[in-house]
């Protein structure tokens, strides 16, 4: 097609816009897609997770890649005039009747037609069915050879015409056309817009409009060279291969070929073999000539690995390889927590290091993986643990074990670093070639502003791989971050990727949308899906259960007391709370108020202690909270301190008291993690454990992240355990392994569903081998019900869809549901029950998934 033959110019262009690649179609792989609705489910007393097969909070489904929308009607060839915005590129073109010629090389002219121009809007069309064509461009002039600017889109509707850049820009507008000019409007035809004359190269379907894909360039299959673009938002391109295919002379090659030989035995029976390269891969990538042997995984590890593993590991190794994607070398596992995308990278790490499908030569020599401070030594650990200590050496870098080690060390192949090492040595990673990195817990690098993005990006690795046990696609600029990130360009520049992606998709979101936008934005979002899901592969829970030993979850409502009863009277009668309910809601009082009622639930003390600080410092008193807390130091018993704090003022605590006792009587062998999402909390149910003689172990935000793999180990080892591990949900939550214990206890709960998940995943995770046992504890008829009741009905909307950022902060509250959170139901022996509208006065045990709870 003649658009091959377009001008220079457009590669300078494309060059400093990264453009869209389309992915190639060496897929070989089969995922599994499905998108169905988590389906909400309480359970008030004790339930199966097993023996629902799968129902229950952590109840999810096998998904694949980012965005959750999907595209099941087809659309009809409406475009997108009627709905377009204002012209925001250029200055709008005035409406210009030109007429358009069938060109010939020897008289490529095009006269205006002498014709006024109407200014008429395309809305008054509405009955025509748009057109789209791919066009080049350049300023109008008489030159016999055209200057051509760069490729566009001509949207021809009626008598109208919009001109839009690659990046989904409006350059350019006309009206007042011949319609039946428009409609005849082919190949090599040419049409003046405004200051702009336009060459028709070809015709665009209705459906490539609509998803978006005539805005990506033309690419070859998937085993190409990275394009320009690719490499204009990168460092300098070096091949990822160039390690492995130095050309040889032929006598080498004669003498190595006996050794051409898979490592390990493929036909082996369970053997994992990697898929064998195209041709196009071989060409690209194998330019010696060698011969392609079988990459095998190491069998030692094959026999420890999860079906769902071995499915990961091939895409893995398929997107490094540049197998699934043109010139692409970048990949985000996304499985949630506890899948074992350590493993799965552990053993991508060995087969790449160890073996090469061209001549043998190892695919990689250095891998660099960096990872929150608390997870360094679990990334070893887990090195160790599937591999032992002879096969791999890797090296961690802390105070004592400097990166210069490891520069210097020919025995190591792997760097594991934390984040915050990694700013401090930048300088001198920088000088190390690494051939693949990982990043774990990834989703840290979603703003490309920040200083630990920008650092990795300088790296000059194209293999890169993310890991996130985190939903990404909530915010489709963190989710471009990532992505741009991994396969740098994919989707073009920011800009881009907002007009053709990001724009239609909120637009399709919203109620106001038109029968156009709601179209468009639908196949655009499953456009986006397809793209991005050749390289985002994400697996949920479920798909593990099978291999986990029961799990059983009862939710303990637990009475308050009658000093808890009393205070939280007061604080519902306070102004601050009653203005709250009038909508007065400047600087969000009503997130004290929540805080306030919050610690109230879990101990008056909290309480005490806050009211105390307050009257210290009387520079606040006018604050919100000083009035929030007026009157409410009366209530407190004469003698009453925050340090001499009794189990019995606290509904929760008694119970916990009670707990604790029963597991340590019945099953003293077993172990309890006991969550907060608060220190000051944390601080009293260490007293208790103190008080009791129960040993413990804690791990908060202040822990110092040199400790906390120690501190993990040893009350995962059971000879020197300690009875209960005190964790802060929020500090230590992500990642962490707490198999040693078999009961969980959560004592108060978040309004993000995913952070009471996260700390669940800590125990009922692979590696547990007992019945794992969660317990939540609510003050009934409080806001800790409301909360609860809540974290139910929004799971089962956004079903995973649930960041971790989120904190209450972040939630909008309308007045009514802080009516309905204000409000202290005092004489229901539990309110989430009553909602059941079951008549079995608490006797029931609601572990039916039937059973009706928020509809
Ligand atoms: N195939 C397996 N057999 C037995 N144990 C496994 C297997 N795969 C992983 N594990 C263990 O499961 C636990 C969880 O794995 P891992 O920490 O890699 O999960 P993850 O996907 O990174 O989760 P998170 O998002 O919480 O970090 C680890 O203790 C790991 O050793
Ligand atoms: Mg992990």
């Amino acid at each position: 097609m003649r658009r091959s033959a377009a001008p220079s110019q457009r590669l300078g262009n494309s060059a400093k816009k990264p453009r869209f690649i389309p992915p190639g179609k060496n897929n070989t792989i089969c995922l599994k897609k499905e998108n169905e609705q988590l389906v909400p489910e309480i359970k008030l007393t004790e339930v199966d997770e097993k023996q629902q097969s799968g129902s229950g909070h952590i109840r999810a489904h096998s998904r694949i890649c980012g965005i959750n929308i999907n595209s099941t009607r087809a659309v009809e060839s409406l475009g997108e005039i009627s709905s377009m915005e204002k012209c925001n590129g250029e200055k709008e073109c005035e409406a210009a009747g030109m007429k358009k010629v069938n060109r010939t090389k020897a008289d490529p002219v095009h006269v205006p037609i002498p014709e006024i121009a109407r200014h008429k809007k395309e809305e008054d069309e509405p009955d025509c069915l748009a057109k789209y064509f791919s066009v080049v461009w350049c300023k109008a002039s008489k030159k016999k050879h055209k200057k051509w600017e760069g490729d566009a889109v001509l949207i021809a509707k009626g008598k109208s015409v919009i001109l839009k850049d690659m990046e989904g820009k409006d350059i350019g507008r006309g009206t007042g056309y011949k319609s039946k000019d428009l409609e005849s409007l082919d190949e090599g035809q040419m049409l003046m817009i405004g200051g702009k004359e336009i060459e028709v190269m070809g015709i665009i379907s209705a459906e490539d409009f609509n998803s978006g894909k005539c805005f990506q360039t033309d690419v070859g299959t998937s085993t190409t060279v990275p394009t320009a673009s690719s490499q204009s938002t990168l460092k300098p391109f070096c091949s990822p291969f160039k390690n492995v295919c130095k050309p040889s002379n032929k006598e080498n090659l004669l003498k190595e070929s006996q050794n051409y030989k898979p490592r390990h035995d493929p036909n082996a029976s369970n053997s994992l073999v990697m898929p064998r390269p195209t041709p196009d891969h071989q060409r690209m990538f194998n330019k010696a000539g060698l011969p392609v042997v079988d990459v095998v995984v190491d069998p030692y590890l094959v026999n420890h690995l999860r079906p769902h593993q071995k499915e990961g590991i091939v895409f893995l190794y398929e997107c490094v390889m540049g197998m699934r994607l043109s010139g692409r070398f970048g990949a985000i596992l996304a499985d949630e927590m506890g899948l074992g995308k350590t493993l799965q990278c552990i053993s991508l790490v060995w087969t790449l290091l160890r073996q090469g499908l061209y001549g043998c030569k190892p695919i990689i020599k250095q891998a660099l993986i960096v990872t929150p401070g608390s997870l360094v030594k679990n990334w070893k650990k887990e090195f160790q643990k599937w591999l032992g200590s002879e096969r791999i050496k890797v090296f961690t870098v802390d105070q004592d074990n400097k990166v210069e080690e490891f520069i210097n060390s020919p025995l190591h192949s792997v760097l594991i670093i934390s984040y915050e090492m990694l700013l401090r040595t930048l300088d001198q990673i920088q000088t190390i070639e690494f051939n693949l990195l990982i990043c774990d817990e990834g989703h840290r690098l979603k703003n490309s502003s920040i200083k630990t993005t920008t650092a990795l990006v300088s790296l000059s690795c194209e293999r890169r791989i993310i890991l996130t046990g985190t939903p990404i696609q909530n915010d489709l600029q963190e989710f471009y971050a990532l992505i741009e990130f991994v396969n740098p360009g994919i989707l073009g520049s920011l800009s881009t990727y907002r007009k053709i992606y990001e724009e239609p998709i909120i637009r399709f979101r919203e109620p106001s949308a038109t029968k156009e936008e709601k179209e468009l934005g639908e196949k655009r979002a499953a456009e986006l899906t397809r793209l991005t899901g050749l390289f985002i592969l994400r697996r949920t829970q479920e798909i593990i259960n099978e291999f986990l030993p029961p799990k059983k979850e009862s939710i303990l409502f637990c009475r308050p007391t009658a000093l808890q009863l009393e205070l939280y009277r007061k604080l519902l009668s306070s102004r601050v709370i009653r203005s709250c309910l009038q909508g007065v809601l400047e600087n969000s009082p009503h997130l004290i108020c929540i805080g306030a009622l919050k610690k109230l639930c879990n101990h008056p003390c909290l309480l005490f202690k806050a009211i105390k600080e307050k009257e210290c410092n009387p520079t606040c008193d006018e604050s919100e909270e000083s009035h929030l807390y007026e009157g409410l130091r009366d209530i407190f018993p004469q003698d009453y301190t925050s340090t001499t704090f009794t189990e019995t003022d606290s509904g929760k605590l008694q119970v916990l008291a009670k707990l604790l006792a029963a597991i340590s009587e019945l099953r003293p062998s077993e172990r309890i993690v006991l969550v907060s999402n608060y220190t000051q909390t944390l601080n009293i149910l260490q007293e208790m454990c103190k008080h009791y003689g129960y040993s413990y172990t804690r791990l908060d935000g202040h822990t110092p992240i040199s400790q906390r793999q120690q501190i993990v180990d040893s009350f995962n080892n059971k000879f020197r355990s300690a009875f209960i591990f005190l964790l802060s949900s929020k500090a230590g939550g992500v990642g962490l392994n707490l198999v040693g214990a078999s009961h969980l206890i959560l004592y108060d709960i978040d309004w993000n569903p995913a952070t009471d998940i996260q700390a669940m995943a800590r125990v009922w995770r692979d590696g547990q081998k007992h019945t794992v046992h969660i317990y939540r504890l609510l003050t009934t008829g409080s806001i800790e019900e409301k909360i609860y009741q809540r974290q139910i009905s929004k799971q089962g909307l956004s079903g995973a869809v649930v960041d971790l950022s989120k904190t209450s902060e972040h939630i909008r509250f309308s007045t009514e549901e802080l009516k309905n959170l204000f409000i202290l139901h005092e004489d229901s022996s539990c309110v989430t029950h009553d909602l059941l509208e079951c008549n079995c006065m608490g006797k029931k045990d609601h572990q039916n998934p039937q059973d009706p709870f928020i509809s």
